[in-house]
């Protein structure tokens, strides 16, 4: 039985102060909530927070209960309207319970999501419950009339007490929690042996597994940490699939863009200072010189303003033309629905979207230009420290990302943003027509949607990595069967492949179902709050209509805004996914754009004056990674003309030798003269200009001949290219291919045979004129003719300029003027070639090893393949038989016939450092 007095209570409306309480309280909770929450997102404490906390779950208990305190009033007064057919006047009192409801459903999902929570959100929450609570039971029973308490308002009174208590409790619990753990930490500190426990760490517990909480989270110490297998066994097994599954370079580029990320991050010690970062790509964004792409963005921003103002006024003008059908107001209803259209064709894509797109689209690809130009540019102009260091594929992913900070951009300037202003706008203006409820039930919505929809989205992570993978392994097994098709079909494996594609394919949709599953699952739960936000806001405006404060004609208005407002919602749960990946993306170009090239000018920097290629080494050292040194202190002077031979044994530091003169890197002490100016002084350029490099494998560009060529000089004609082809003894060849000098040369030169290549590219050397040579001479086995045109083509390109040969060819070696011995690093000897061989030395050693190996087999090397690309043997014994007699003639025979067996025996090893022969050398018999 209803008490009359508890009737009167029900249809009694709240006082205005007490009505604003009930505005008041839920806002108050929800104001602090989100700003405390973002305020510990955005300085990273939710990353720092590493403890768990032991009264966690008693509290989540205690906020439930108080979650059904707010549910339980709520369905009192609900029933009590139905049955007395007072339907509830007390909209505030309702709409704040409801609020209330959401509110600490909100904190009670995060509270239950984080094991280790940043708590003063929540906290302080239940701290200004405990204000607002007692205020608002006071105000209640002020206009009382004395006498006992009726049934409602005693179970009123009940739950607002039990609810007190549950908040009370919780902050008890959270502050005896904290003090617990810190007496435990220091009674532990107190109780840790002054030795450290066999490199534990200390752990106070030698290691055992401690279970540290209410919650049974476990945190686990010393030996306890190595994982049990029977519980990695019952783990999830997506996780532990995805954890065995090796990693894909998707996979692997995603973790490396999120690592640095995240490290950065931590650095910078909050989002704010993070982002501030990225305004290195302002310039590239904002058109800073351009009149008219600016203007352009300002008409961009009045299309959007105005597209906001229209969102309103079509479920407005809807409302207006239903009441006028229905008499509410004397409006012309044709007249309506003209304007209805009107504002309809604007929103459409044939109206202000349209102007909108046509608007932006210079001002997009003003930001694509300028951010991939600036980004190629950038990375071109870095040092080979940077290139040496990346692969090719991830500088050029990175170059691209341009494309996703422009995509980027695009949701938050194009989506994000006008969303925000609509529900603000819709914020204000249902509060407005139907009063405040309706506005906070409509932001209150979109809050909690959004927030479930992350949670979710979050959770199905895991899967759709698990998804990802799924496919790449098919891609890898169809890739692998369809390009080994040969092996595979002359192994008979066809069904062998055939199964593993579909067991592949298989696994691939097993997983894609998964996903599938969780987002009908996601979709349909996020589709449940809506309906619950339309209900109650539904509810509010059939409670306004009926007590003659609206028209019908408002609540399908109210209607058609939320269904308005909320189809782009989706869009927003996954912007924060879609902005953190390309915010991956953007960092690892972030992280090219910021990286300086190690090798510059020196401000001002004057033009290398050449007078006739001097060089000089002054003591220099130099090391790749700052810590172990290749070279040692070389010093070495070359005369105008000279030619120096490099040799050593491989990795001695050549190479390297080469790569210092012409500025890959820079010489870590020491100087380096040409022509008496040091290299570091002048300008980069003019001293590129002045070398002529030939690689070992040069690398052409999938051209045609001509144009791989004229690389050396653009401007060139095509008389001076033929001509550089001539003096390289290719130009009869290059004239003999199907389409002469216009032929293609394919990827990386590959339709062109190892000697053509190398002699393309002395040609295009000698094009250059360079002042200086280098060369990192090929010995690839190519005929005996091509090899005496490409010394040849070498000489000429040669003659008459300083030159560096790391060679290869005994010839070679022996034909310079000047042989530098490098043996780890070091320039241990200097000479000529009888010289060096009179002095016994190192040199000596290394020539009589190869002279007395057997000369390449010239007459089957001419069908040997051409392995291009590929290191050459340390030193490869070239010499005609009449100079390898006249060398041999140098060495004086041992009785016992030595000599013939040594070279005999070591024809497969002439580049072996290891191989033991007893050789002569000049002057004495030496095991080598
Ligand atoms: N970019 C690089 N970064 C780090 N170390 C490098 C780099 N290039 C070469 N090295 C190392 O420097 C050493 C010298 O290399 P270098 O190429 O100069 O040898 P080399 O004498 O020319 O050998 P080879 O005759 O085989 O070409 C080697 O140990 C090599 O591993």
């Amino acid at each position: 039985m209803i008490n009359p007095h508890d009737a009167d209570m029900a249809s009694q409306p709240s006082g205005p102060a007490l009505a604003s309480l009930h505005y008041a309280y839920p806002t108050a909770i929800f104001a602090y909530y989100i700003t405390s929450s973002t305020i510990a997102v955005c300085t990273l404490q939710t990353r720092s927070s590493e403890q768990s906390h032991g009264r966690r779950r008693v509290i989540i208990w205690l906020l439930l209960f108080s979650i059904l305190t707010y549910l339980a009033q709520l369905l009192a007064l609900l029933v009590q309207a139905v049955v007395q057919h007072t339907f509830p006047s007390e909209q505030d009192t309702i709409i704040g319970l409801l609020s209330c409801i959401l509110v600490f459903g909100v904190e009670f999902a995060g509270l239950s999501d984080s094991p280790k929570p940043v708590w003063y959100p929540f906290t302080g929450s239940f701290g200004i419950a405990l204000v607002f609570e007692p205020a608002i039971q006071a105000l209640s029973l002020t206009p009382r009339p004395p006498g006992p308490l009726g049934a409602a308002e005693f179970f009123d009174l009940s739950a607002v007490a039990a609810r007190y208590l549950a908040f009370v409790m919780a902050l008890l619990f959270y502050f005896e929690g904290n003090w617990t753990a810190k007496r435990e930490k220091g009674s532990d500190s107190e109780r840790q042996s002054l030795l450290k426990s066999n490199g534990q760490n200390g752990a106070p517990n030698g290691g055992k597994v401690t279970d540290d909480s209410a919650d049974g989270e476990q945190e686990q110490n010393g030996y306890g940490s190595t994982s049990d297998d029977s519980t990695e066994e019952s783990a999830d097994a997506t996780k532990s699939s995805a954890a065995d599954t090796p990693e894909s370079p998707w996979e692997r580029r995603e973790r490396e863009g999120r690592e640095q990320m995240e490290k950065r991050l931590k650095e910078k010690g909050n989002w704010f200072t993070y982002a501030k970062s990225f305004l290195v790509f302002f310039p590239y964004i904002w058109p800073v010189n351009n009149r008219a792409l600016q203007t352009r963005i300002a008409l961009v921003g009045i299309c959007l303003l105005a597209m906001n103002i229209v969102n309103v006024m079509i479920p407005r003008q809807l409302g207006i033309v239903l009441d006028s059908l229905g008499g509410s107001n004397d409006k012309n209803p044709w007249v309506g629905v003209l304007v209805f259209g009107g504002l309809k064709l604007v929103a459409s894509e044939a109206g202000l979207s349209l102007l909108r797109q046509y608007l932006w689209i210079p001002v997009e690809f003003y930001s694509y230009d300028a951010i991939s130009t600036a980004a190629y540019s950038h990375v071109l102009n870095l040092s080979s420290d940077f290139h040496d260091s990346k692969s090719s594929s991830d500088i050029m992913m990175a170059i691209t990302a341009g494309q996703s900070i422009s995509s980027m951009l695009d949701s938050i300037c194009f989506r994000a943003i006008p969303m925000l202003i609509d529900f603000v706008v819709a914020f204000i203006y249902l509060s407005v027509m139907f009063g405040p409820y309706e506005g906070f039930i409509t932001i209150a919505t979109a809050v909690i949607f959004m927030y479930i929809a992350t949670a979710m989205l979050a959770r199905l992570k895991m899967i759709r990595k698990g998804e990802v993978s799924a496919w790449f392994e098919e891609h890898y097994v169809r890739q692998a069967g369809i390009q080994g098709w040969t092996t595979v079909t002359c192994f008979n494996q066809i069904g062998h492949e055939e199964r593993r594609y579909s067991t592949a394919v298989r696994n691939r949709v097993a997983k894609s179902q998964q996903v599938q599953l969780g987002y009908i699952l996601s979709y349909a739960f996020q589709f449940l709050v809506l309906l619950c936000g339309l209900l109650a806001g539904a509810f509010l405006a059939v409670f306004q209509v009926t007590h003659g404060k609206a028209t019908p004609g408002d609540f399908i208005m109210l209607l058609t805004y939320w269904a308005q407002l909320v189809a782009p919602l989706g869009f927003f749960a996954s912007l924060g996914k879609g902005i953190s990946r390309n915010l991956i993306s953007a960092e690892q170009l972030l992280e090219i754009m910021q990286t300086k090239p190690s090798i510059i000018d020196k401000e001002g920097a004057p033009p290398l004056e050449f007078s006739g290629g001097k060089v000089e080494f002054d003591n220099v050292s130099f090391s790749y990674d700052g810590k172990k040194e290749i070279l040692k202190d070389i010093s070495f002077t070359a005369t105008p003309g000279m030619t120096v031979a490099f040799v050593g044994a491989t990795g001695a530091g050549k190479s390297t030798i080469l790569k210092i003169l012409d500025r890959f890197y820079d010489a870590t002490k020491g100087t380096i003269l040409i022509d008496g100016q040091d290299i570091k002084e002048v300008s980069l350029c003019s001293l590129r200009t002045q070398i002529g490099v030939v690689p070992q494998a040069p690398v052409l560009f999938d051209d045609t001949v001509m144009n791989n060529v004229r690389y050396a000089k653009l401007d060139a004609t095509d008389e001076e290219v033929y001509e550089a082809c001539k003096a390289a003894s290719i130009h009869e060849q290059i004239m003999g291919f199907t389409d002469g000098y216009q032929t293609r040369v394919g990827e990386r030169g590959i339709k062109l045979s190892g000697g053509e290549l190398q002699r393309v590219a002395i040609a295009r050397a000698i094009l250059k004129r360079p002042a200086i040579v280098l060369l990192d001479e090929a010995t690839s086995a190519v005929d005996t003719e091509t090899e005496q045109k490409i010394q040849e083509a070498l000489r000429k390109l040669c003659e008459g300029r300083t030159t560096f040969i790391v060679a290869h060819r005994l010839s070679t070696i022996m034909n310079a003027d000047r042989i530098m011995v490098i043996t780890g690093g070091e320039l241990v000897e200097q000479g000529g070639h009888d010289e060096l061989i009179r002095a016994k030395g190192k040199y000596a050693e290394l020539w009589s090893r190869q002279i007395f190996a057997k000369p390449q087999d010239k007459e089957s090397a001419t069908d040997k393949p051409v392995v291009k690309g590929r290191k050459s043997p340390h030193i490869v014994n070239d010499l005609p038989n009449e100079v390898a007699n006249l060398e041999l003639a140098k060495v004086k025979p041992v009785p016992g016939g030595q000599v013939g067996t040594a070279s005999g025996e070591s024809s497969g090893s002439e580049d072996s450092e290891d191989s033991t022969q007893t050789l002569v050398t000049p002057g004495h018999k030496k095991e080598v």
